[in-house]
């Protein structure tokens, strides 16, 4: 497989003198599906940002498909931010905009911008993204408003605008911890089965370990800046996963991934 992501010695010191990262060495290879846990405060969102440079790195390298990133300029880091889409917790979705063009969004990055400005994408775009809203279950919400959807729904279309970018990596940053645990199962199986389908890789930070088990190829564990896990799902022990959230034990039970429940309907959606 080939390698998509390299970071040597990734460090991140905030303002306040917080050392958010300490050191942080990873390789991520195409196709892999890795699941970041650890406590509140690890370094877990900034590791996520670091990579596509929403937050700056302090010291370190980060090499996404031969481009250095972090010494990248403004039109070489449009160029990767192009090929990683990013899942936020919030959705970070335009509220009074449809969900069809929110999903469209994911397209701006292979635009002129004349064309994203006035909003002019490409028939194509639309069969696309509309695909996708099907392909989640959102068929029956493509001209809805965003502010009209559940938290769940918004979640669903944020997945489609990432995977409409047609990424080569997503990050997924805590992607249900807004969630109830069966709106949390629906948005773990769609960025998991998608990513897979089109063989996306994915670094998703969670906090709950079970569903780290449940979906992930590999897991990487973070404790105050420091890579203390990275290994396969099966070799995450309880001792392992207690000594990554040591003193913040109840953190890694937070709400577990629900089973789909059977559905008389036979639409896999609620
Ligand atoms: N903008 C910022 N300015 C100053 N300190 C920050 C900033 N963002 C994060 N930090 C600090 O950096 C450390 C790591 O934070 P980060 O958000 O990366 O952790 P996390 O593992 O994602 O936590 P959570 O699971 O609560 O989101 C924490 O101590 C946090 O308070």
């Amino acid at each position: 497989m080939t390698i998509l992501l390299e970071i040597k010695g990734l460090t991140k010191k905030y303002n306040a003198g917080t050392v958010a990262l300490d050191g942080i060495d990873l390789q991520v290879k195409s196709k892999e599906f890795i699941a970041v846990i650890g406590p509140s405060g690890a370094g877990k969102s900034t590791l996520l940002r670091c990579i596509n440079r929403l937050v700056e790195p302090t010291s370190g390298s980060i090499d996404f498909l031969g481009q250095r990133v972090e010494k990248a300029n403004s039109r070489d880091l449009r160029h990767v931010r192009s090929q990683i889409g990013m899942i936020f917790q919030h959705y970070n979705l335009v509220s009074r905009l449809s969900v069809l063009e929110n999903v469209l969004h994911g397209r701006l990055g292979y635009m002129s911008s004349i064309a994203g400005v006035f909003n002019r994408y490409s028939e194509e775009d639309k069969k696309k993204a509309i695909a996708l809203l099907h392909k989640v279950g959102l068929e029956n919400e493509v001209y809805k408003r965003a502010d009209e959807l559940s938290g769940g729904q918004k979640q669903r279309v944020g997945v489609c605008r990432a995977l409409a970018q047609q990424p080569q990596l997503i990050l997924a940053d805590e992607p249900i911890a807004s969630l109830d645990p069966k709106s949390s199962a629906v948005v773990m199986d769609a960025i998991h089965r998608n990513c897979t389908e089109q063989g996306i890789a994915c670094l998703v930070n969670l906090h709950q370990v079970e569903v780290a088990k449940q979906y992930a190829s590999r897991i990487i564990g973070i404790k105050n800046g420091k890579m203390v896990f990275d290994g396969p799902p099966e070799a995450l022990t309880d001792y392992h996963a207690a000594l990554i959230y040591e003193g913040k034990e109840s953190q890694m039970y937070q709400q577990q991934v629900a089973e789909e429940q059977p559905n008389p309907t036979g639409r896999k959606y609620a």
